[in-house]
């Protein structure tokens, strides 16, 4: 793991969007196609204000799609959909294609098939950037969450739902072994907690402190 501490989050942010976006510029100058993987969550709307609007990028040959979703309709202030269509996919970004982790069934079980079945093509993921909880987990990867082990498996399928008691409503999310999967992995926190918790993660096994499935390919950029 790398980590990167920024003296404030606006100088955070916008090394992370150009990073973010230089990536994805080499990624497209030897693939017909690139892949974004992004998170929700209240951390990353000022990374994805920035990278919106870089006009130098073409967007249309870029995939977007989330970490993980919250089984709530697009409309809800919990969508993480909602955040990405509002700040993520306008301007020039508004050519990418978005690829959804929700569908209006009611429950993730219900999609799930179909949605991995979307994603496949676009894996591995070219360029990951991933949120962190103070509580560690990473994507919908929730300590104590019911599907964890599974998740966490070497064969696990691309998507699983998960249900967990720090998650408000049941979840959809990409599952370690695809994350692990990426060419490039960046993981974003703010204040002394995450800090804390990211240092903590060091005497926990990944069942306890999920984040660490991806903690080794990773740099962590971090400001207070
Ligand atoms: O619920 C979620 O939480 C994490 C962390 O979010 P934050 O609000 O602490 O930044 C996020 O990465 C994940 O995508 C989201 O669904």
């Amino acid at each position: 793991m790398r980590l990167r501490e920024y003296p404030d989050a606006e100088m955070m942010m916008m090394d992370l969007a150009d990073q973010i976006s230089s990536e994805l510029t080499m990624a497209l100058e030897t693939h017909e196609r690139a892949s974004l993987c992004v998170p929700g969550g209240t951390t990353p709307g000022p990374v994805f204000d920035m990278l919106a609007g870089r006009s130098s990028l073409d967007w249309s040959r870029i995939a977007v799609f989330l970490n993980d979703e919250r089984w709530v309709p697009e409309d809800s202030p919990r969508s993480n959909t909602r955040l990405i269509r509002e700040r993520l996919l306008t301007g020039p970004a508004a050519a990418a294609t978005y690829l959804p982790l929700y569908a209006p069934e009611a429950r993730p079980e219900d999609a799930m098939e179909r949605l991995a079945e979307a994603i496949a093509p676009h894996l591995p993921i070219q360029v990951l950037l991933l949120g962190m909880g103070a509580d560690m987990h990473t994507a919908s990867l929730f300590p104590g969450a019911d599907r964890l082990a599974e998740a966490l498996a070497p064969d696990a399928p691309i998507l699983l739902p998960m249900r967990a008691e720090a998650a408000d409503e049941p979840r959809i999310t990409l599952s370690a072994p695809v994350l692990q999967g990426a060419l490039s992995t960046h993981i974003l926190i703010t204040g002394e907690a995450k800090l804390a918790a990211l240092h903590r993660t060091r005497g926990l096994s990944n069942e306890e402190a999920p984040v660490r499935v991806v903690l080794g390919e990773a740099t962590v950029h971090w400001a207070p």
